[in-house]
């Protein structure tokens, strides 16, 4: 494993990669609609793609027959110019993914986008109840990881658990989504509606798997994380200490090396930076490696998500024995949780991301995910804070505020 000591200078980059920020989206353009009614909405780099009706969808049978890559390539190839795939896949590689083409794309700066008809500062649902705040299951079953990891089966594993927030009405899942872009506008805002309509997937991942422009491939893994204080001084200090933390240094580097595994033999050349930089979120401190390469002929942005997916970020390390793990110590299926969402054009461009950070919206009910990477030595009680912690994205953009749920004194 590579091993990386040195801390890093602070960064506070808004925009992980600039190479991607001037991305020119083909497709039908249409007039700024009716945004609320759209299927699919994904925010990123200075613009907003919205997904209004349905053409094609990809067909689950087809794609565990040929593959997931090849069912893309193929619907997309059908579809004819100006199509762009968009959706979901989940974390289990066995469920079924949520891919489609579109009627008509709308691809719209964001500051236009912003400008919709959605108000981010309508008046917030209010909250009915919490289920799931202090979860001593989740703290049982981090001990249990650190346990297995100590048996020298494992080396990383990524355990979650899930949060209810319940309202007195329902979701609205437009207005949570702007509320989620307005907060980290760095971030990949996004907000699909699930297949059979029972609720929509929104969330605000910091994490880019793979994006491509011209053949060039960027991928922003992130591991590692500390929470951001509200004083200027305190806050840049736990971004040092952070650099500097062994333990997160550790679980960052197993996530490093497994990109570069994965995507050396795509690419013509991979730029991987020796030491991670520092990327900041509305509520934590990331330790982030932007990997860069330049794509063989013929590969796209999907080949690349998914030959890196799911990366230590978001399962662990050996991932045979992670997904083993997290199957035996979480509850519940993770569903599109730590899948990827994004979207796809014909010449193979696109962006994928962490599914993270979110929720599934149904009526007034939203299920909330959060994860933390177990190393050896993780403590549960840290871990079960972190939790809380990144919970807090998901709060702020449900207008959920002045609620502490980490149990340390700070607003989650
Ligand atoms: C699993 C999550 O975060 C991942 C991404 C960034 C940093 C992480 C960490 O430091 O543990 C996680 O691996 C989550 O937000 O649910």
């Amino acid at each position: 494993m590579t091993s990386r000591t040195a801390a890093t200078a602070l960064s506070d980059r808004a925009v992980p990669d600039p190479a991607l920020s001037d991305q020119a989206l083909p497709g039908p353009v249409v007039p700024a609609a009716d945004r609320r009614a759209a299927g699919f909405r994904f925010a990123s780099y200075g613009r907003a793609l919205t997904g209004h009706g349905l053409r094609a969808r990809l067909d689950p049978a087809r794609a565990r027959s040929v593959g997931l890559a090849t069912a893309a390539r193929d619907l997309l190839a059908d579809a004819g110019p100006g199509a762009v795939l968009v959706g979901m896949i989940p974390f289990a590689p066995d469920a079924d993914p949520h891919l489609y083409i579109p009627d008509s794309v709308e691809a719209a700066p964001l500051r236009a986008a912003a400008s919709s008809s959605v108000s981010a500062s309508s008046t917030p649902n209010p909250l009915a109840g919490l289920a799931g705040a202090e979860n001593p299951g989740y703290r049982d079953a981090v001990a249990r990881a650190v346990e297995r990891i100590g048996s020298g089966d494992l080396s990383k594993v990524v355990l979650a658990r899930s949060l209810d927030a319940v309202a007195g009405r329902d979701w609205d899942a437009a207005a949570v989504w702007e509320r989620l872009h307005r907060q980290n506008p760095a971030g990949h805002s996004f907000m699909v509606r699930l297949p059979d309509g029972s609720g929509t997937v929104v969330g605000n991942s910091p994490e880019l798997v793979a994006g491509v422009r011209h053949g060039r491939l960027s991928s922003h893994p992130l591991a590692g994380s500390a929470a951001r204080q509200e004083d200027p001084a305190a806050d840049r200090a736990t971004a040092s200490t952070l650099a500097r933390s062994a333990k997160d240094l550790a679980e960052h580097a197993f996530v490093v090396d497994h990109i570069r595994t994965a995507l050396e033999p795509l690419c013509a050349d991979l730029d991987v930076p020796a030491v991670p930089d520092l990327l900041p979120t509305g509520q934590l401190w990331h330790l982030g490696t932007l990997v860069r390469g330049t794509l063989h002929e013929g590969l796209n942005c999907l080949d690349a998500a998914l030959a890196v997916h799911p990366t230590p970020a978001i399962c662990g390390t050996p991932v045979g024995a992670a997904r083993a793990a997290i199957a035996e110590l979480e509850p519940e299926d993770r569903g599109f949780y730590g899948g990827l969402v994004g979207w796809m054009d014909a010449d193979g461009a696109g962006e994928w991301a962490l599914l993270l950070r979110s929720a599934v919206l149904t009526g007034p009910i939203a299920r909330l995910h959060a994860g933390a990477g177990i190393v050896a030595g993780s403590d549960p009680e840290a871990e079960h804070r972190e939790t809380a912690t990144k919970f807090g994205t998901m709060l702020a953009g449900l207008g959920i505020t002045g609620l502490d749920i980490t149990g340390t004194g700070a607003n989650a």
